[in-house]
């Protein structure tokens, strides 16, 4: 089958968009499994840390259902979703839309560049619930919040919470390159404890309302950055009462930064995040579902200022963490 696909990215987390609002394709859900899959693969003429399917909604401007490259669907995809923002924000011509995920219709909208030349989009990251239950994580206690979970480490303690995809944040003094594989075996832990699997995050503190992050996603592996996961990340900290609600946190990661926002809206959180939302490429591809191989089509289409600014702000971003 030939595939339009836009290849764009949230923080350096990149993802493949497909528009299915146009009709031009009738996926069944394993078609999109496999799409997921052979897309994404890093082998292939393409390779993401994730599809963005965008979809008629009956109750929204859009629908988005994101798969990660190992087939399955998360219940969010924070960088994923400012893309579908301005997708659909400039599908539209508008500056804002709600666009239904699986388990809410959330509100998303164009903001003013945070860096030059860079398509700014906000999002709304919720629900948000701290119940081990959510995730789910097998665990006596129903809540945890800086809590030891031995069987993952004798030392560092967690806090699990859903936005609603599922995470496991602990914070250390400093994040060392060498100690990322540890976040993959705890990311990969027996099913027994994390039937749904986890994305795990390390938390640096970089003063006053800053952190670095740094995760392994779930479907997916270590990545630039994971949305969901800065701003899980950002909550903690408010949580644990190292940086403040209703104030902007800057989340620095190793794809750029975004800005998360912790708001209370009676007894729930939601998140705010704000961050770039740059296109790529443009191209067609034919993929062979069967065999999983995918060729392209013809030249793609790609975005030179866009990705030439982004690397401007990328690489104040690393400054930050090293200052
Ligand atoms: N791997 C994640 C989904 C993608 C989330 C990430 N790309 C983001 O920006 O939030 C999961 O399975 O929950």
């Amino acid at each position: 089958m030939n595939i339009e696909i836009l290849k764009c990215h949230g923080s350096n987390n990149d993802f493949v968009l497909i528009d299915e609002m146009t009709g031009a394709y009738a996926f069944s859900e394993e078609d999109r499994v496999a799409i997921a899959k052979s897309l994404c693969d890093r082998n292939s003429i393409v390779g993401a840390d994730g599809i963005l399917f965008v979809l008629p909604s009956d109750v929204a401007e859009a629908q988005m259902r994101m798969f990660n490259p190992d087939g399955s669907e998360a219940e969010m995809c924070g960088n994923g979703l400012r893309c579908v923002a301005r997708y659909v924000t400039e599908k539209l011509g508008k500056d804002e839309v709600v666009i239904e995920t699986p388990e809410a219709n959330l509100p998303v909208v164009k903001k003013e560049e945070m860096y030059e030349d860079i398509p700014s989009f906000e999002v709304n990251i919720e629900p948000v619930s701290f119940d081990a239950a959510s995730l789910p994580l097998k665990s006596a206690h129903q809540i945890h919040i800086e809590q030891p979970i031995p069987v993952l480490s004798k030392d560092l303690t967690f806090t699990a919470l859903s936005v609603p995809n599922p995470h496991l944040i602990t914070v250390v003094p400093e994040i060392h390159d060498e100690n990322l594989s540890w976040l993959g075996k705890v990311a990969n832990q027996d099913k027994e404890l994390l039937p749904n699997g986890v994305n795990v995050s390390y938390v640096q503190p970089l003063g006053d309302q800053k952190i670095f992050v740094r995760t392994y996603e779930r479907g997916v592996g270590l990545t630039n950055a994971c949305g969901t996961a800065m701003s899980a990340s950002a909550l903690t900290t408010v949580i644990v009462e190292m940086n403040q609600l209703n104030e902007e946190i800057f989340v620095f990661n190793r794809g750029g930064f975004v800005i998360c926002t912790a708001l209370k809206d009676g007894d729930d959180y939601v998140i705010k995040l704000r961050g770039n939302a740059t296109y790529v490429y443009q191209s067609t591809v034919q993929l062979d579902v069967a065999s999983g191989e995918v060729k392209e089509m013809k030249d793609r289409t790609l975005f030179e200022m866009e990705n030439h600014a982004y690397a401007k702000m990328q690489s104040y971003a690393q400054e930050q963490i090293t200052l």
